[in-house]
């Protein structure tokens, strides 16, 4: 058994805030004796305007934010998976991003996302991601870290059943989730999907979220969840709240294995008889 933590906050367009927002959190993850802190989609700031995304976009060897969570990650011997904004080849738009800080504070692992979050909802949000965000085009095959296999998703994604099942068939144990989900979908669908994600892929699932509002255009709905891989919720958090927030819970690699087994799910023997899958 080792104990994960995710963290809940509200990011704003202030690097500095947030970046003292995520040290708290660490703070509180290493108090709990967590082996590795999972943080929210764009952690780095959570900007009013695509235009804003664009001008406050650092590449992370020259991130302050980036900067001090690697110091954090390396005082504290404390893995750290972080969404972060980094610049796209077009110098117009962004990168979406999650990195995973190893525990010698080195940035190990990069995934970007690749669904972007373009709705027009009537009576609900109206945003277009790919407006200033560059759309990432692979998926990260899962990495091995202290608490088990790990693999990279960011919110929207999560909305895609077969990129965790993708991730899945390539090894994952957890399949991870950082969101800035709205309100609306968030109350609609945000837990259903996460324990839908965790049952049919049989991995936990960490999904740590931003809540409350960041500026006068954005509120996110919070709710950061750990489930187990038999779509058990086992920790979550609020709306939001004034303090930075962690919930955490034990990865069971023994109740993974054992899922596994009693009720095999091996899709591959079907996707010959409905390959339009
Ligand atoms: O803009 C940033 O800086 C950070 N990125 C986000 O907040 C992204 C893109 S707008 N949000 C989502 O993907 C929400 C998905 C969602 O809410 C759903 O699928 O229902």
């Amino acid at each position: 058994m080792v104990l994960v933590a995710v963290g809940q906050l509200t990011s704003t367009a202030s690097m500095v805030h947030n970046l003292a927002q995520c040290r708290v959190l660490v703070k509180k993850a290493v108090h709990a004796g967590a082996k590795a802190l999972f943080l929210p989609e764009a952690s780095d700031y959570v900007a009013g305007s695509a235009e804003e995304t664009v001008r406050l976009v650092k590449p992370a060897h020259d991130s302050e934010f980036v900067l001090g969570l690697q110091q954090e990650a390396r005082r504290e011997k404390l893995p750290i998976h972080v969404g972060v904004h980094e610049p796209g080849v077009d110098a117009g738009k962004v990168k979406n991003t999650v990195l995973w800080i190893d525990e010698c504070g080195e940035v190990a692992q990069r995934y970007q996302k690749i669904h972007l979050f373009d709705v027009d909802i009537k009576d609900g949000p109206v945003l277009k991601e790919s407006n200033c965000v560059e759309r990432g085009t692979g998926i990260l095959p899962p990495f091995d870290t202290p608490v088990g296999t790990v693999a990279s998703a960011i919110c929207f994604d999560l909305r895609f059943p077969e990129i965790g099942l993708a991730l899945k068939r390539l090894g994952a144990d957890i399949i991870t989730f950082p969101s800035a989900f709205t309100v609306p979908t968030g109350k609609a669908h945000w837990e259903i999907l996460l324990r839908a994600r965790a049952i049919e892929t049989q991995s936990y699932v960490i999904a740590a979220a931003q809540a409350g509002r960041h500026n006068d255009k954005r509120v996110s709905y919070g709710h950061s969840m750990i489930v187990d891989p038999w779509g058990t919720v086992l920790a979550e958090l609020g709306d939001s709240s004034n303090e930075p927030e962690i919930a955490t819970a034990e990865i069971d690699h023994d109740l993974l294995r054992k899922i596994r087994l009693e009720m095999p799910l091996n899709r591959r023997t079907y996707v010959d008889i409905y390959p339009e899958i």
